[in-house]
């Protein structure tokens, strides 16, 4: 018998029972591909699978117009009909067509073989126009449309099922049977085609289904959540746009599960996820709602925290990691970001195709302070990188995510604490960089305000060079700004120390100081240092020795000075002893200390008596004429600063102060006090032009010698002055009696002790980020002095000046 007259006999007898031929159709035609074109079991006890099949959707039928009658009178139930386009009715009629004949089957006892995962396969899209076209055709050539047809692969009957109404659905799930591998229960994802999952996706019936799938089981679960994350992805991909990194292009062809990876098993994935994952209809919404993170993207993000989106601009990736962790801690698995538009700071990755990554710190709450202004970008680091120091991070605390909330954090406390001012044209290099939302809106406008504007500033010739991209970022490097910026500045040394110096203003209500930054004493004018070979004596010098004078078992010439043993340890430091020993001179009874000298250089202007100098033990390092080199352990002032340190604005009335990013132990070289080298009278002339508004560094006497000789020449007499030009040792302020440096002299190019350097040590154990401090030696009860004592603010309960204590 040809098919035609199979058909016509079969709807001879629907027909004998008054069923319409159009409404049969549908049925045979799903039982003809149930059955691959085999005709016998349809026509088998009197088409008994052709009625029970027909009955069965004429059932389903009626329970769908109930529904659609229901959800006409609540609008708000049927989203997914709205959403999706009116094309996709058909779908309905047809989903329900495919459902019946599941039961058909269940009915018939007709045991599930291959051929009944065409059931499963059948898609929706497969329109009953289209079947009465193929039965026209010869059985070999319907079976070769059908492998033809992408739809009809190997979806499985669960997937199916999931488009359907609950009564369906629950019929299916409440078996618990998991369909064999030719019912496929548990077939494998990896066979599922993308172009399934882009057909799934526009099941109009999505709200039926979010209510079915709750009680869904774990296969139907998995392929639908698969289903739909794959979805996400191709129609995502397919307009250029990713709705998350966590679903690559898949090129493979591998589908991908819930959590973004293409092998991982159903079983790992909870129902809730399906859930979560069936209820997004919308691809083409869902990448537009990226920038606000709807809800596809969070649930796919959770999946795989820091990964990066790609926004709906499609220029860049846009991710708040800080919302991200908000949302992922989320117990109730609230979807969505909107974290991001709470007053948490936060840092956002921000990448495009090309492979440009950019940070951009969102510091939220800057908004509501006024004062805020931009702190300078290296500053936050540094102020951060001190904090990370002080609070002796180890590895197994260490974690970047928290360490950039800390930037967010850093670079919000310091931008409330600035003010503004005029970064000092010192500044060797000056780099800012800040956001565009804050900083860069300032910048730009205080530039062009004072007609420094980025063109400005480049037709002038500066390596002032704004990159305003569209990414809302700002990064601008720039040398000798002269508006009021930031006051921070990466090296003050200009790079001319062993080691950059950075300063810091945390308040920005101090302008920055105007010096020359020099890293040894030179001679102002009348100065007069006889430096030569020819006046180092071999007792005076190591000739002999070679390497490191320290490690030899018998100390050298050069040891003489401090009694014959080296001032240092083979580790750099002052010797213990030694240290004590200088500071108990500093310190001792009054009288046992001074040595006065017959005519006091510092007297002739007053004819005044000689006030006494300390006697001071010096240190002499190894230098040209010894055999030793240059690591030797007794050349450490002469090797230069090795401390990591920092000019910060004290903020107590002191002006600028130094500290330490480091812990220091005793005994540690800080700096050498640098200056100009002046004459006595040179000093006095210059503060007598002095229009005493300046702050003045306080010059020291150059006298640890002086008891020695009876008359001093005035160009013997010297003193150094920083005012001018100075090294890093010009900010360390004064502390009575307790400072925690101590000076010390130290011979190296010349025995003559009319010049010497004078080197800084600490005193005791010194913390990271504690201000260091040295006792200047001022009598703030000498009116006479030529430079005016300031008043005293070191805090020392045993300040010396007794007038600012009361
Ligand atoms: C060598 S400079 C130190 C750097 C200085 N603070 C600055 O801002 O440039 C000495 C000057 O600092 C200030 N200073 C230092 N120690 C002080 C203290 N204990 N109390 C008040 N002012 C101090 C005084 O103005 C003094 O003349």
């Amino acid at each position: 018998m040809g098919i035609n007259e199979r058909l016509l006999k079969a709807l001879k007898v629907t027909r004998g029972l008054g069923i319409p031929d159009e409404e049969v159709k549908p049925v045979l035609q799903d039982l003809l591909q149930v059955y691959e074109w085999n005709w016998e079991p349809i026509e088998a006890e009197e088409y008994r699978v052709l009625l029970d099949g027909y009955f069965e959707s004429k059932e389903n039928q009626g329970v769908e117009d109930e529904k659609e009658d229901n959800m006409k009178h609540d609008g708000s139930k049927r989203p997914s009909k709205k959403l999706q386009g009116a094309g996709q009715e058909d779908q309905v009629s047809s989903a329900v067509a495919n459902s019946s004949k599941t039961l058909a089957l269940e009915k018939a006892k007709m045991p599930l073989n291959r051929s009944t995962k065409g059931i499963t396969e059948l898609s929706q899209q497969c329109s009953m126009d289209r079947s009465i076209e193929l039965s026209s055709q010869p059985a070999d050539k319907q079976l070769n449309s059908k492998r033809k047809d992408p739809i009809s692969s190997h979806l499985p009957s669960t997937d199916r099922k999931s488009s359907h109404d609950g009564v369906r659905m629950s019929h299916a799930v409440d078996s618990k049977q998991p369909l064999d591998a030719h019912g496929s229960s548990h077939t494998s994802k990896q066979n599922i085609p993308t172009s399934h999952c882009n057909r799934k996706l526009i099941k109009p019936k999505t709200k039926l289904l979010i209510g079915d799938m709750s009680h869904c089981s774990e296969p139907l679960s998995v392929v639908s959540s698969v289903g739909c994350a794959l979805c996400c992805l191709s129609a995502n991909h397919s307009t250029g746009n990713w709705s998350s990194l966590t679903m690559p292009p898949n090129d493979s062809k591998q589908p991908l599960d819930a959590h973004g990876s293409s092998h991982t098993s159903k079983q790992n994935i909870p129902t809730s996820h399906c859930n979560k994952k069936l209820i997004k209809p919308k691809t083409k919404l869902l990448i537009g709602d990226m920038s606000h993170c709807s809800e596809p993207l969070s649930v796919v993000s959770s999946a795989v925290p820091g990964s990066l989106v790609r926004s709906s601009t499609g220029n860049h990736c846009v991710k708040s990691v800080a919302s991200q962790f908000v949302h992922f801690d989320s117990e109730d698995g609230a979807s969505g970001c909107n974290g991001n538009t709470s007053n948490k700071n936060h840092l956002n990755v921000a990448s495009s195709a090309t492979g440009e990554v950019k940070l951009s710190l969102n510091c939220i709450s800057a908004l509501a302070n006024p004062n805020f202004r931009c702190p300078n970008f290296d500053a936050v680091l540094e102020y951060l990188e001190s904090n990370l120091r002080t609070e002796k991070i180890t590895a197994s605390q260490f974690s970047v995510r928290k360490l950039l909330e800390d930037l967010c954090d850093s670079y919000l406390k310091l931008g409330k604490s600035t003010g503004g001012s005029v970064i000092n044209s010192s500044s060797p290099e000056v780099v800012i960089t800040g956001g565009e939302s804050l900083s860069s809106r300032r910048l730009k406008k205080r530039a062009s305000g004072n007609g420094n504007s980025e063109r400005d500033l480049n037709k002038k010739g500066k390596n002032y060079s704004g990159i305003l991209n569209s990414s809302n970022l700002v990064n601008i490097q720039q040398q000798r700004v002269t508006t009021r910026l930031f006051r921070n500045i990466r090296d003050i040394t200009k790079g001319v120390e062993n080691v950059k110096i950075s300063l810091v203003d945390e308040f920005g209500n101090e302008d920055l100081p105007n010096f020359t930054y020099m890293p040894q004493s030179t001679i102002y004018q009348g100065a007069y240092i006889h430096i030569s070979l020819a006046r180092i004596s071999d007792e005076d010098c190591c000739s002999s020795c070679s390497g490191d004078c320290l490690s030899s078992s018998i100390p050298c010439a050069c040891a003489r000075e401090t009694g014959g043993e080296f001032a240092y340890t083979q580790q750099g430091l002052l010797k213990e002893k030694f240290l004590d020993a200088c500071l108990s001179m500093l310190t001792g009874v009054h009288d046992q200390r001074l040595v006065y000298c017959q005519d006091c250089p510092l007297e002739r202007s007053t004819n005044e008596q000689c006030k006494g100098h300390i006697i001071r033990k010096f240190i002499k390092e190894c230098w040209r004429k010894c055999g030793c080199n240059m690591n030797c352990g007794n050349r450490v002032v002469q090797r230069g600063i090795t401390c990591e340190l920092q000019v910060f604005l004290t903020g107590d009335g002191k002006g600028w102060g130094l500290r330490t990013l480091q812990d220091l132990p005793k005994g540690t070289f800080v700096c050498e006090y640098v200056g100009e080298i002046l004459t006595n009278t040179e000093l006095y002339e210059r503060n007598m032009k002095s229009n005493g508004s300046e702050r003045h560094t306080y010059p020291v006497t150059l006298d640890a010698d002086w008891g020695s000789e009876r008359i001093l020449k005035d160009e013997e007499a010297l003193c150094l002055d920083a005012t001018y030009s100075g090294n890093v040792a010009r900010f360390i302020n004064h502390r009575c009696f307790d400072a925690n440096l101590t000076d010390i002299p130290v011979e190296v190019e010349t025995p003559d002790r009319h010049y010497y350097h004078l080197a800084l040590f600490t005193a005791r154990n010194i913390n990271a980020l504690e201000e260091l401090t040295w006792d200047y030696g001022i009598d703030f009860s000498d009116h006479n002095h030529p430079i005016k004592a300031f008043k005293c603010g070191c805090g020392s309960t045993f300040c010396r000046d007794v007038k600012r204590k009361c």
